[in-house]
This record gives C-alpha cells, sequence and structure tokens, in this order.
C-alpha cells in the first residue's frame, strides 16, 4: 500500500514557524506510530509571488488537486498589501478552495480547561465550550459576480455580489446537519433573512433539507448579528453553527477568542469524495500570517498542530491518534506551557514556538 501523501504550504510570516512544529509532529507519527506519509511542500502566497509572480502557481494548483490533503500554514503580510487584487497573496489561497471546490469549512471553538481563565469572557461562560462553525467556503459575496471598482458618474464605485444558488446551499447545509447528528443533534443556520433574499433562499433551504432529510436534528435559525451577540452571552447553548462565506469569516474569529487565543483554531476545508473516498481536503489555521510577530519565534503552533489532528481524523480516518494528539495538546497547557499568545496582563515567561512543539511531541510519547 502506498504512503497518504501530504502537501505541505507553508506560506509566509509565522506560517513557517508553526508549519515547522507540525513536520516534527509528521515525523513522530511516522517514526513511533509506523504511519508515514509522503510530503512534498511548495509554495503559496507572497513567498510565491516573490519566486513567480502568482500567489500559486499552476504547478502547485495540480499537486493540490493530487494529493491525499493539503496543509496550509498562513498567507500574507505588508510587503504585499498594495498589489494588485487578481496577485495578492490571499488569492492563492482563495484559488486553491474554490478548484479544490472545498465547500465545507469546519471551524471547530473549543475552550481548554486550562485556558477557561484566559478568556476575555467569564470562566463559567466559556469553560468546557465545545461549538462547530461550518462555514460555507466556495461561494456567497467571496466569489459572486459582478465585482469590481467601477466607474459611476464623477465617482468610483466598489462592487461585490453575495450569490447562492440551492444546491450550493444543500450541500452545505447536508456536511453540517451530518456533523450535527455525530454531535448533539443541534444545528443553528445563521443568515441575514431579514434584509438579503440570498439569505431568505439559505432559510428555506436549509429548512426543507431538515424537515425532509434530518427531522431527527433539532434545527434552529438566527439572524447572523443577533447570532454574534449570543455567541458572546452565552456561547454553550450552540453546538453545530452552519452559516455563509462572509459571516462565518467574521464569526469564526470571533468564536476563537472565546477560546482564548486565535493562535488555537484550527480548520478543516472539505470537498466530495476523491475515488479513493476521502474527501478532497485542505487543513489550516484560521489564524494569519501574524507579521506584528513573525520570525520572532512566539508565534503559538497549536492551530496548526491541531489542523493536522483534524487531518487525521477527517482525510485518514486514525480518530484515535487525532484524539492522541489532542489530549498532548491539552496535556501541555495543564502543565501551564504558555505561549506569548496565552499569557495574561500578569505575564510569566512564555515558551517559544520549538519549545512548545517539542513539549507536544513529548507528550506524545508518554502516551504510548
Ligand atoms: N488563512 C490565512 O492564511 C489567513 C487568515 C487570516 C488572515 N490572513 C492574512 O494574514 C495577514 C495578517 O492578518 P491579521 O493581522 O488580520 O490576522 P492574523 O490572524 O495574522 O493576526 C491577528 C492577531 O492575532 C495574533 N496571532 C495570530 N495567530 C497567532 C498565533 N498562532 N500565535 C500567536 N498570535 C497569533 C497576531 O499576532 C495578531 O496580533 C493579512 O495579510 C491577512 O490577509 C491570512
Ligand atoms: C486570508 C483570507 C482570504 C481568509 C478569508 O477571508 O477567508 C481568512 O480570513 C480566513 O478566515 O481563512
Ligand atoms: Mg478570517
Amino acid at each position: 500500500m502506498t504512503n497518504p501523501s501530504l502537501l505541505i504550504l507553508a506560506g509566509d510570516g509565522i506560517g513557517p514557524e508553526v508549519m515547522a512544529e507540525v513536520r516534527k509532529i509528521i515525523d513522530w507519527y511516522g517514526t513511533r506510530r509506523g504511519v508515514s506519509f509522503d510530503v512534498s511542500e511548495d509554495l503559496v502566497g507572497g513567498c510565491a509571488y516573490d519566486k513567480h509572480g502568482t500567489p500559486l502557481h499552476d504547478d502547485t494548483m495540480a499537486k493540490a488537486q493530487e494529493v491525499d490533503a493539503v496543509l496550509l500554514g498562513a498567507v500574507g503580510g505588508p510587503k504585499y498589501d498594495n498589489l494588485d487584487f487578481s496577485v495578492k497573496p490571499e488569492r492563492g489561497l482563495l484559488r486553491l478552495r474554490k478548484e479544490m471546490d472545498l465547500y465545507a469549512n469546519l471551524r471547530p471553538a473549543q475552550c481548554f480547561d486550562a485556558l477557561a481563565d484566559f478568556s476575555s469572557l467569564k470562566k463559567d461562560v466559556v469553560a468546557g465550550l465545545d461549538i462547530m462553525i461550518v462555514r460555507e467556503l466556495t461561494s456567497g459575496v467571496y466569489f459572486g459576480e459582478p465585482r469590481g471598482i467601477f466607474k459611476e458618474g464623477n465617482e468610483r464605485v466598489g462592487i461585490n455580489t453575495q450569490r447562492y444558488t440551492e444546491s450550493e446551499i444543500e450541500r452545505v447545509a447536508r456536511s453540517a446537519f451530518e456533523l450535527a447528528r455525530k454531535r448533539s443533534n443541534k444545528l443553528c443556520s445563521m443568515e441575514k433573512a431579514n434584509v438579503m433574499e440570498s439569505g431568505v433562499l439559505w432559510r428555506e433551504v436549509v429548512q426543507r433539507i431538515g424537515d425532509t432529510e434530518y427531522p431527527d436534528v433539532e434545527l434552529s435559525h438566527m439572524y447572523a448579528d443577533a447570532g454574534a451577540m449570543q455567541l458572546t452571552r452565552w456561547p454553550k447553548q450552540f453546538d453545530v453553527i452552519v452559516t455563509d462565506n462572509l459571516f462565518g469569516d467574521l464569526l469564526s474569529d470571533l468564536a476563537a477568542m472565546l477560546t482564548g487565543s486565535l493562535g488555537m483554531l484550527p480548520s478543516a476545508s472539505l470537498g466530495a469524495p476523491m475515488a479513493n473516498g476521502r474527501p478532497k481536503a485542505l487543513y489550516e489555521p484560521v489564524h494569519g500570517s501574524a507579521p506584528d510577530i513573525a520570525g520572532q519565534g512566539k508565534a503559538n503552533p497549536i492551530a496548526c498542530v491541531l489542523s493536522f489532528a483534524m487531518a487525521l481524523r477527517y482525510s485518514f480516518d486514525m480518530g484515535a491518534e487525532a484524539d492522541r494528539l489532542e489530549k498532548a495538546v491539552e496535556k501541555v497547557l495543564a502543565d501551564g506551557l504558555r505561549t506569548a499568545d496565552l499569557m495574561g496582563p500578569e505575564g510569566g515567561a512564555p515558551v517559544t514556538t520549538s519549545q512548545m512543539g517539542d513539549a507536544i511531541v513529548t507528550a506524545l510519547d508518554a502516551s504510548l
């Protein structure tokens, strides 16, 4: 049997720093668990632009289509802020999502016990929190046409279009209902049906899929602005949330901070099954390239490490190994290890990115 294949696209800023820690964990699985991956690496984002004049070379896109899973670090940075939109680092990531047709973006927000004190919310509001945001990732206002900056009379007008077809809503709704069934059978759908036609359609379609295919799942609907408010008021009322591309972008950053730091939140972007039965998949932390701390050894690698745990679970059917890795992360946090983003105002001595990665590997060793 051939080894499962992984394409690593570490990207820009802290991307390569956090990915180096994931490499240690991939190596650990090879040497200690006999689970070897065929790993290849390539460029995405600003570093790809620097080399090729494009944030994602066609050859890299082709490789991404062939492998079992892609692991991505982060893209972007101030150096590229003034580039034309078509070659900005972020376009590389958006192209991967679109051409791999990764329509269901799973963004869990879990509050580790050891960090409950660290959230900006009160401890009892976040302790034990475990929610899953399913963000539609290949459509909506991110991709709708027309788009652009146009001349209209004496001034310019910027246009983006929110657009959803029924089938796009149906497939992401099914992903969310399936997840809800594996968790606590509760799904909340968020849109703005009070002001947007695309929201009206979204609500109707999600309700129909629920009524006809998932009558056992308790379905509720909420306007996305109220959803943001409820997520900060009492987040534990939610289990699975399904929402569109833009609202999902905002709500998942909000949910990340409930757990203490953006440096903690992983994600899985999944598409339709390939010929081998595995879904098309890309795994990446929710955070970006963090230019303010890049190159200083300060980045928290946990979001990227937990993204690899999601790969073990969703691409490679290794749920028990994913549990092992998540428990190893839990252990290092319980032991008090903190990167700088997890230090309170009282301060203390943070560990470096690399020390955090090493500690996770040591905890994995201890799990055997
Ligand atoms: N998936 C991605 O690649 C992705 C996601 C979001 C933003 N971006 C891009 O990243 C660049 C910077 O964006 P931004 O500053 O709005 O968001 P960001 O997520 O990079 O950073 C926001 C804040 O969180 C901190 N932070 C983020 N990840 C951290 C980690 N692992 N450990 C410790 N602290 C961490 C940063 O230091 C910063 O203060 C932009 O070019 C943006 O487009 C990329
Ligand atoms: C970098 C950017 C294109 C991306 C998005 O807006 O989707 C990011 O914010 C995310 O959340 O993955
Ligand atoms: Mg975002």
